[in-house]
C-alpha cells in the first residue's frame, strides 16, 4: 500500500455528495485533478472549525469542492465567498452546491477575482482565505486582500510547492513555477506575516497576518 492510500484510507469520510461530485468531475472535466480531494478537502474543513471564522473568502471556485467543505465547517451567520471566472463551471457549481445542506452558507461569484477583491475585502472582514486560482496572480490577490484582513486572519494558499519544481536547480523556466517561487519568496519576507509550507499534495501554505 502506497503511503497516499494509508493517508486516504485513515482520513474521514468526506461524504457521498462529494464523491459524485468528484465522480461526475472525472467523466465531464478537463482538469479534475484541480479539485482539492479527500484528504485536503477534510483538512480544510478542520482548520475551517478550528478558526470558527464568521467570513471565508476562496479565490478559485472551480468544481465548489473545496467550498463544500469548508461550509461544512460553518457556525451560525458564517459564510464562505467563493471566486471563479469560468463561466462553463457555474452550472456544474450548481448542480452539487444546490444539493448540499450548507448551499445557503456559499456565496458564489462568477468573474475575475483581480476585478472583485477589491471591493469585496472592503465590504467583508474574511478571517480565513482560501487561495487556488492563478498561480502567476497570487502575488496580486496577496497584496490585495492582506491590509484587510483582520489579525491573525489565515491565508491557506495551495499549490505552493507545484510538483516541487520550485526546489529544482535550475529551476525551471515556466512562468508558473516562477510566479509561486516569487510568491514564497515574497511572503517569507514580509513581516506583517508568518508562514509555513506543509508538504501535502502540491504543498499548501499556511499564512498567518500578526
Ligand atoms: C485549482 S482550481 C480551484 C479548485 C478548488 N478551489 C477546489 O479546491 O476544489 C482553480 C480555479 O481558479 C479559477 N481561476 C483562475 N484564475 C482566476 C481569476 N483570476 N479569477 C477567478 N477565478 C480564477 C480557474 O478557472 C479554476 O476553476
Amino acid at each position: 500500500m502506497s503511503i497516499d492510500d494509508y493517508i486516504e484510507q485513515h482520513t474521514s469520510d468526506q461524504g457521498q455528495l462529494l464523491k459524485d461530485l468528484e465522480r461526475r468531475a472525472h467523466i465531464e472535466l478537463m482538469r479534475p485533478r484541480m479539485i482539492s480531494g479527500h484528504v485536503q478537502g477534510r483538512l480544510l474543513k478542520i482548520l475551517c472549525s478550528i478558526k470558527e471564522p464568521k467570513r471565508v473568502l476562496e479565490i478559485g471556485t472551480y468544481t465548489g469542492y473545496a467550498a463544500l467543505c469548508l461550509a461544512e465547517a460553518l457556525g451560525e451567520d458564517a459564510f464562505i465567498h467563493t471566486l471563479e471566472c469560468d463561466d462553463e463551471m457555474e452550472s456544474f457549481i450548481h448542480r452539487f452546491v444546490d444539493q448540499s445542506p450548507y448551499r445557503d452558507k456559499i456565496i458564489l461569484h462568477m468573474g475575475n477575482a483581480l476585478d472583485i477583491l477589491p471591493g469585496l475585502v472592503k465590504q467583508e472582514s474574511f478571517e480565513l482565505v482560501y487561495m487556488d486560482a492563478n498561480k502567476r496572480e497570487y502575488s496580486e490577490y496577496f497584496d490585495i486582500i492582506i491590509d484587510h484582513l483582520p489579525k491573525g486572519a489565515i491565508i491557506l494558499a495551495d499549490n505552493t510547492l507545484w510538483d516541487g519544481k520550485v526546489a529544482l536547480d535550475p529551476m525551471p523556466h515556466d512562468s508558473q513555477t516562477i510566479a509561486i517561487d516569487q510568491f514564497n519568496k515574497k511572503i517569507r519576507q514580509d513581516h506583517r506575516v508568518e508562514e509555513v509550507i506543509l508538504p501535502l499534495r502540491d504543498g499548501l501554505s499556511i499564512i498567518r497576518k500578526i
